[in-house]
């Protein structure tokens, strides 16, 4: 499953975004438990479903839209000089390691500490944030890196001995490929051999940037002065409430309202017995999305998902006049898909007895065979003609 992980300094409104983003309601979650542990739950993407297009309801999609379900890491508890092992140190960002991208939390509002401690809202600078983990996850690295470089080094002198790969293989556990590392030395012009510690850092800085890409959540947008939000903007920046994404989800649950994770607002049920703060609070929430198009918990696991890692979402189906599976259930799956993916790598994605016994595909649209080698779209709905079953 594709896995995001959420870091950022204590305080920033991790755990709040991570509630709120594994809060799913019963008709939108598959999953009995979308909170696995404490750190470790279940997600949602949200894409079009194309059932009502086609004209054959699936029982698996809320009017038209589809969740898909990814992992979530709650990486908590980051501190300045955590790669030199303060505070829970390598511990958490070791958890890294286990993701496809990342979710940088900012505290929008400027009303914490480089620490996470209180302060008051506008006097901390956000931007600083952002520096702060890309620095604390590239020294990581680094550090990483330098405690093998004189064993590669040495290696290096023989003639057939590819830096690269050697580096790829020092990280493999982070998930980091040679294709990576290659792209890294090409982007920063980093002469390996001769590399000093400033161009080291500088690569992992890359590698960084290349093998985990981040996409920055500036949170508390609800409080957030207008100056730390200008500041921000310069950013490419997601301006969200994870607190007010968190009370919706909660009053959507006990059904108060109605509403579902990325809508632009949401409906209070007439019979809804709401206290006047309750309404108040939903108010305020409701203010929010006005200005801000939503609450931003959604946008930024979409935007994660289909912007920065760039998948697609392709629907396989036994039955391409129907539009079933095997046992007759309408468009029963969504993968999530690499862009670029052949109707070759979905079969081997459905299973690899698929994949390796694989003879065509059908694009259900258009009921025509499509080559092996053109490239699967979003939305797709395809039927793969297989020797194996
Ligand atoms: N106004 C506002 N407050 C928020 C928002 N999200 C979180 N908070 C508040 O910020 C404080 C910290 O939130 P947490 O979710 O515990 O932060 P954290 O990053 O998980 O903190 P650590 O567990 O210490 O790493 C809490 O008091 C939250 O209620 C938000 O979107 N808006």
């Amino acid at each position: 499953m594709i896995t995001l992980a959420i870091a950022g300094k204590p305080n920033c409104g991790k755990s709040t975004f991570f509630r709120a983003a594994t809060l799913a309601q019963a008709e939108i979650a598959n999953y009995p438990f979308t909170t696995i542990d404490a750190n470790h739950g279940v997600a949602y993407v949200r894409t079009a479903c194309p059932c009502q297009e086609m004209g054959v309801p699936c029982g698996n999609c809320q009017d038209g839209v589809r969740f898909i379900p990814v992992g979530l890491i709650d990486v908590a508890g980051l501190v300045p000089e955590a790669h030199m092992g303060r505070g829970l140190g390598n511990q958490f960002l070791d958890n890294l390691r286990q993701a496809d991208a990342i979710l940088q939390i900012v505290d929008a509002s400027g009303a914490t500490d480089a620490e996470g401690n209180p302060v008051e809202i506008g006097s901390r600078d956000p931007v600083k944030d952002i520096e702060f983990l890309q620095y604390e996850m590239s020294m990581w690295m680094y550090g990483i890196l330098s405690r093998n470089w004189a064993k590669l080094l040495r290696q290096a002198q023989s003639k057939n001995f590819s830096l690269v790969s050697a580096i790829a293989e020092v990280f493999a556990g982070l998930g980091i490929t040679f294709e990576h590392v290659r792209d890294a030395v090409e982007a920063t012009d980093v002469d390996l051999r001769t590399a000093g510690e400033e161009d080291l850092i500088r690569f992992c800085r890359e590698l960084m940037a290349i093998s985990k890409p981040m996409l920055i959540v500036g949170n508390k947008a609800d409080q957030a002065p207008e100056a730390c939000l200008d500041r921000l903007k310069a950013h490419d920046v997601i301006f969200a409430s994870a607190a007010g994404e968190l009370a919706l989800r909660m009053a959507a649950e006990g059904k108060f309202i109605r509403y579902l994770p990325g809508d632009q607002g949401f409906t209070v049920n007439p019979d809804a017995n709401l206290s006047a703060a309750q309404r108040a609070g939903l108010q305020k929430v409701a203010d929010f999305m006005q200005r801000f198009g939503g609450t931003g918990v959604q946008k930024a696991l979409d935007t994660a998902v289909f912007n920065l890692l760039d998948l697609i979402v392709v629907f396989p189906v036994e039955d391409e006049n129907k539009l079933t599976d095997g046992r007759g259930r309408v468009l029963p799956d969504a993968y999530l898909m690499k862009r670029g993916s052949t109707p070759r790598d979905l079969a081997y994605q459905v299973h690899t007895e698929i994949g390796e016994g694989f003879l065509y595909a059908i694009d259900a649209r258009t009921k025509m065979r499509i080559k092996d080698s053109q490239e699967l779209k979003n939305g797709d709905i395809i039927k793969i003609v297989s020797v194996r079953k």
